[in-house]
């Protein structure tokens, strides 16, 4: 129902507080992100991927034997079900991997005889399984498009070494390992961001935890959320060298063509987990010998920061630091979406404790009082 003091609809829902939070807070005004109550910055390079899952689930940071304890669980809940497995090995091998990643957790809630117990206990219990699993279903789904046997999770190894042995059949370097779990660090939780907010909409009808992370990987899938890391690689590629930048950017901007990785709905200044993944990207590019990525990009955010005052997003120095670490481009969107589970699974189990349905209002400006004509007069 509207009438002529009903407000405007705020677009894309700008600014607009849709549920309060104890796990992560987006200052966009001063560029800071703090997860329950640590900066960022202070996290980053002290913690690992496991304790800031811990600090997500739990509040706060674990001591020596909650880490173990969790560790443990993660390592033990990494298999999948077996008809999990037949339906990733029956998927097409050329469908996208965050498509495949999708219909595999969907899957996973069909083989878990407690899906639909909905006792906090359980919920905790699928919450960090999905966090275990998901990056085994990434792993196995790639594995099988590339013609390669699976390669079973190593328990001995923790989540970020895990995933890189699962898609490469060896163990990585140190250096990789710590590379891909500072990037799951920073990826791991970010506010009321589309896809934590899918994920809440959908556990607040009281549906089950896979349908929300379902949800929630449908929507961080697109360009304008976690797909825009595989874009700007592509865009990094298809530009070729630096004396090619200023033309190309140019031209998007005089066709309103969008640059990925530049902008955010709530940053009006730099986000700060863009300089650590800068940091990793210039280290391993100039450590390939190929320094023209990252020297394109800081071409690129100078112009856009001078041209449109927008800053490098999250997305912007990742997709070179994966690039670097020789991960396949289409694997990117999905490494966003192994870290951000912590997060999607930390918001359910918070909507969960203190629910209710998510509804808002919209604003009706189509036709009224419209009569039926019969349908051959039509
Ligand atoms: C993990 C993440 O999700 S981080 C974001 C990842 N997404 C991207 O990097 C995609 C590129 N960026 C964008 O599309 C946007 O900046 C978003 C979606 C992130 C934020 O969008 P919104 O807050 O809705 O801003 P909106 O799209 O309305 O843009 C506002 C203005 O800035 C411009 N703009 C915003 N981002 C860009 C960009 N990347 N390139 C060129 N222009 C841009 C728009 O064209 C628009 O200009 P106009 O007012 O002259 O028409
Ligand atoms: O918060 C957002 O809108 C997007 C983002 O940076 C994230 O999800 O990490």
């Amino acid at each position: 129902m509207t009438n002529s003091a009903t407000p405007a609809p705020a677009k894309g829902l700008e600014g607009i507080i849709a549920a309060s939070t104890r796990l992560s807070d987006v200052q966009g005004d001063v560029g800071k992100l703090i997860y329950c109550g640590y900066d960022i910055d202070e996290l980053a390079g002290k913690v690992s991927y496991e304790e800031v899952v811990y600090l997500l689930h739990h509040g706060h940071l674990p001591n020596r034997k909650e880490l173990n304890d969790l560790k443990e669980h993660l390592a033990a809940w990494r298999e999948l079900p077996a008809g999990v497995v037949k339906i990733i090995k029956a998927l097409p091998k050329d469908t996208p991997p965050m498509n495949a990643i999708r219909t595999a957790i969907s899957a996973l809630g069909c083989f878990d005889t407690t899906s639909e117990d909905s006792s906090m206990d359980s919920q905790r219990r699928k919450a960090l399984r999905l966090v275990a699993q998901i990056p085994t279903v990434t792993a196995f789904f790639h594995r099988h498009r590339s013609g390669k046997s699976i390669v079973e999770p190593d328990s001995k190894l923790g989540e970020a070494a895990n995933f890189l042995y699962m898609i490469d059949g060896e163990r990585p370097s140190e250096e990789k390992e710590k590379t891909l779990d500072l990037c799951y660090v920073l990826h791991a939780d970010h506010g009321m961001n589309a896809s934590t907010f899918s994920a809440r909409v959908t556990i607040a009808t009281l549906s089950d935890m896979y349908s929300a992370i379902t949800s929630a990987i449908g929507t961080l899938k697109g360009p304008l959320h976690g797909g825009a890391n595989e874009g700007v690689i592509k865009m990094l590629l298809e530009i070729g060298s630096l004396d090619k930048v200023d033309a190309y950017v140019e031209e998007c901007l005089e066709q309103k063509k969008k640059i990925m990785g530049i902008g955010h709905r709530v940053y009006k200044t730099l986000d700060p987990r863009a300089p650590h993944l800068k940091r990793m990207a210039q280290i391993l590019s100039a450590k390939l010998g190929e320094p023209k990525w990252i020297q394109m990009s800081d071409r690129i955010a100078e112009i856009m920061l001078a041209r449109k005052h927008l800053h490098a997003n999250v997305d912007f120095y990742s997709a070179t630091v994966y690039y670097s670490l020789g991960v396949p481009i289409d694997l990117f969107t999905p490494i966003f979406a192994i870290s951000r589970t912590s997060g999607w699974t930390a918001h359910v189990l918070e909507q969960l404790m203190d629910n209710r349905l998510i509804r808002p209002q919209s604003l009706y400006t189509g036709p009224v009082g419209l009569k039926v004509v019969p349908v051959d007069q039509r």
